[in-house]
C-alpha cells in the first residue's frame, strides 16, 4: 500500500470498465477498491450487452427455425415454431444475473474492497462515499472515474417506462408490441429490430439522419439495409426526426423533417423505443473540487493514456474510462482503457490504439469493423497526401457460405494504395463479429495487404471471405 493512503487506487464505477481496471490493478499489486451505486456490473452486464445478446440468440433461433424456405433448401421441414416471450425473457434475466455474480465474485475473490454508494471526488487523492450508512471519506493515491452512460431521450420526447421505452426497459421483453416505433437506426435500433421482426412484430424505424445506419460504412449500411431491413416488416423513414413522442395507448408520435424542421406526420403506434444515443453519466462526481471542466457534451476530458485534462494540462492522480470519456462508447473499449489507464499508473507508458478496437452489431446476420470507413479514411488521406483504394470480396464466392446456405455478405478492405497498411475492414455477413478479428490484430500491427494476402486460411472457412478481399488487394 501506498504510504499514508487507504488505497493506491479507487475506482468509481463498477461497471465493464470500472472492473477491467480493477482485476488489472491487482496484478499490478495496487491495493484497490471499486465504489458502485447501482447494480454492479453497469450498462453492459445489466441492461446493455448481455441482456440484449441473449434476445438476439433467441429471437435469431426462431427466425431461422421460422424460415421454411431456408430450412427447405437444407432439406429440413418443421411445421409449426412458437415461442414463449416470457421464457426468452427469462433467459436474458438469468443471464444477467449470472454474469453479474461472476463479475462480484471475481473482484472479491481478488481482494478488491467493493464499496456500495455514490462515489465523489473530495479534493485532492480524496473521494467521499455516501450511502445507506451515511458518508466516509477515503485517500487514495490514484483515482479513475468509470460512471458510464445513460440513454439519451430527445427534447420533446415523453418516456413513460411502459408505451414509451428506452433499451433499459426494452430488454426486459416485458411485451411484444403488435407495430412498434423504434427512434434511430444506430447500434441499439438495428439489434432491436433484429429481435422485434423476428418475434413478429411490426415496425416503424425513424432515422433522423438522411440515410440509415449512418455511422457504418456506406457500402455495408447499403447491403445491411437490403437484407436487415428491407424485406423484413420493417418501413423506414429516414430524414425524418420524432418531433414529439405522447404516450398512452396509442403512442401518438409527431414527426418533422429533420432538415427543414416542417411537420409531416402523426403516426399511432402500439410502443416506441427510443435509441438516439447514449450521454456520459458525469453529473455530481465532485470534478469541480480539482478544477475539471467537462467538454461540451459533458464528457471527461482525456488523453490517450486516459488521464484527465483540464484546460489541455494533465491533472495528477485523476484518470476517466469507459463511456464516460466518449471516446468509444463499447464494452471491450471501457476495459481496454481501464487497463491502460492502470498501466500508466504504474509507469508503464501506454496510450490507446482506437483503430485497432473493433465493433459489431450482433445482427442476423452480423455486422462488424475495424479502423476507418472509407470517407474517413479519405479525409485522412486528403489531410497527409496518400491515396486510398478498396477491395471486396463477397460471401457467396465462399464455400462454407455456400454450404449454409447464408450467402449475404461482403468484406471490405481499405488501405493505403502506396504502402498498402490497412486502415479499416467491414464485413456484414453471417459470424461477422468473430471474423473481424484477423483485421484488428492486422491493423494493431500495422500490416500491409501484401503481407495478409500470403497467410493460408483454412479451406472452407467463412475467414476466407477476409483472404480473398486481401488477395484481390495485390492482383
Ligand atoms: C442495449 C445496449 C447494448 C449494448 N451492447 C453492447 C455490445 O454488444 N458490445 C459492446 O461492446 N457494448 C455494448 N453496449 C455498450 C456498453 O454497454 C457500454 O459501452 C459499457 O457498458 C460502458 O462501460 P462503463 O464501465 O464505461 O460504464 P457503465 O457500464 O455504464 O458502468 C458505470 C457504472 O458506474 C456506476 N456509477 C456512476 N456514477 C457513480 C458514482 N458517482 N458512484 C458510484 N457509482 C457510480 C453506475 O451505476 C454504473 O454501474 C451496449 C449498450 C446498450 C445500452
Ligand atoms: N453491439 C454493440 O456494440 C452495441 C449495441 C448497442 C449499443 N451500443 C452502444 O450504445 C450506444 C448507443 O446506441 P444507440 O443505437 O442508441 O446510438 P447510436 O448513436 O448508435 O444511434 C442513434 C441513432 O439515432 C438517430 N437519432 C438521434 N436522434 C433522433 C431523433 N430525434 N429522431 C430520429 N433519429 C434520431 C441518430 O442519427 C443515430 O443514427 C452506441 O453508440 C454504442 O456505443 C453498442
Amino acid at each position: 500500500m501506498s504510504s499514508g493512503f487507504d488505497y493506491d487506487l479507487v475506482i468509481i464505477g463498477a461497471g465493464v470498465g470500472g472492473h477491467g481496471a480493477a482485476l488489472h490493478a491487482v496484478s499490478c499489486g495496487l491495493k484497490t477498491a471499486i465504489i458502485e451505486a447501482g447494480d454492479m456490473g453497469g450498462t453492459c452486464v445489466n441492461r446493455g450487452c448481455i441482456p440484449s445478446k441473449a434476445l438476439l440468440a433467441a429471437s435469431g433461433r426462431v427466425r431461422e427455425l421460422r424460415n421454411a424456405h431456408h430450412l427447405k433448401s437444407l432439406g429440413i421441414q418443421i411445421d409449426h415454431v412458437t415461442f414463449d416471450r416470457q421464457a426468452i425473457a427469462d433467459h436474458a434475466g438469468n443471464l444477467v444475473s449470472k454474469i453479474q455474480g461472476d463479475l462480484t465474485n471475481s473482484l472479491k475473490r481478488l481482494k478488491v474492497d467493493i464499496i456500495r454508494g455514490w462515489g465523489k471526488i473530495a479534493g485532492t487523492q480524496k473521494v467521499t462515499i455516501t450511502g445507506d450508512g451515511g458518508e466516509k471519506t477515503i485517500t487514495a493515491k490514484d483515482i479513475i472515474l468509470s460512471p458510464g452512460s445513460v440513454p439519451f431521450v430527445p427534447p420533446g420526447i415523453e418516456v413513460d417506462g411502459k408505451t414509451v421505452f428506452t433499451s433499459d426497459q426494452g430488454v426486459k421483453l416485458e411485451s411484444l408490441p403488435e407495430w412498434v416505433a423504434i427512434i434511430g437506426s444506430g447500434y441499439i435500433g438495428l439489434e432491436f429490430s433484429d429481435v422485434y421482426s423476428a418475434l413478429g412484430c411490426e415496425i416503424t424505424m425513424i432515422e433522423a439522419l438522411d440515410q440509415l445506419m449512418p455511422g457504418f460504412d456506406r457500402d455495408i449500411a447499403k447491403l445491411a439495409e437490403r437484407v436487415l431491413i428491407t424485406p423484413r416488416d420493417i418501413e423506414t423513414k429516414v430524414g425524418i426526426y420524432a418531433k414529439k413522442i405522447i404516450p398512452g395507448s396509442p403512442v401518438v408520435i409527431e414527426l418533422a423533417d429533420f432538415k427543414t424542421k416542417a411537420d409531416i406526420d402523426v403516426i399511432e403506434v402500439d410502443a416506441c423505443l427510443v435509441a438516439t444515443g447514449r450521454i456520459p453519466a458525469t453529473k455530481n462526481l465532485g470534478l469541480e473540487t480539482l478544477g475539471i471542466e467537462l467538454d461540451r457534451r459533458n464528457f471527461i476530458p482525456v488523453d490517450d493514456r486516459m488521464a484527465v485534462l483540464s484546460g489541455g494540462e494533465v491533472v495528477p492522480h485523476v484518470w476517466a474510462i469507459g463511456d464516460a470519456n466518449g471516446k468509444m462508447m463499447l464494452a471491450h473499449a471501457a476495459s481496454a482503457q481501464g487497463i491502460v489507464a492502470v498501466d500508466n499508473i504504474v509507469g508503464r507508458n501506454r496510450v490507446i490504439d482506437y483503430r485497432s478496437i473493433p465493433a459489431a452489431a450482433f445482427t442476423h446476420p452480423e455486422v462488424s469493423y475495424v479502423g476507418l470507413t472509407e470517407v474517413a479514411a479519405q479525409e485522412l488521406a486528403q489531410a497527409e497526401g496518400f491515396e486510398v483504394a478498396t477491395s471486396k470480396s463477397y460471401f457467396k464466392g465462399n464455400s462454407k457460405a455456400l454450404a449454409e446456405n447464408e450467402a449475404d455478405g461482403m468484406a471490405k478492405v481499405v488501405y493505403r494504395k502506396d504502402t498498402g497498411e490497412v486502415l479499416g475492414v467491414h464485413i456484414f455477413g453471417m459470424h461477422a463479429a468473430d471474423l473481424i478479428h484477423e483485421a484488428s490484430a492486422a491493423i494493431a500491427h500495422r500490416q500491409a495487404v501484401q503481407d495478409l494476402a500470403h497467410l493460408v486460411h483454412a479451406h472452407p472457412t467463412l475467414s476466407e471471405v477476409l483472404d480473398e478481399a486481401y488477395k484481390r488487394a495485390v492482383v
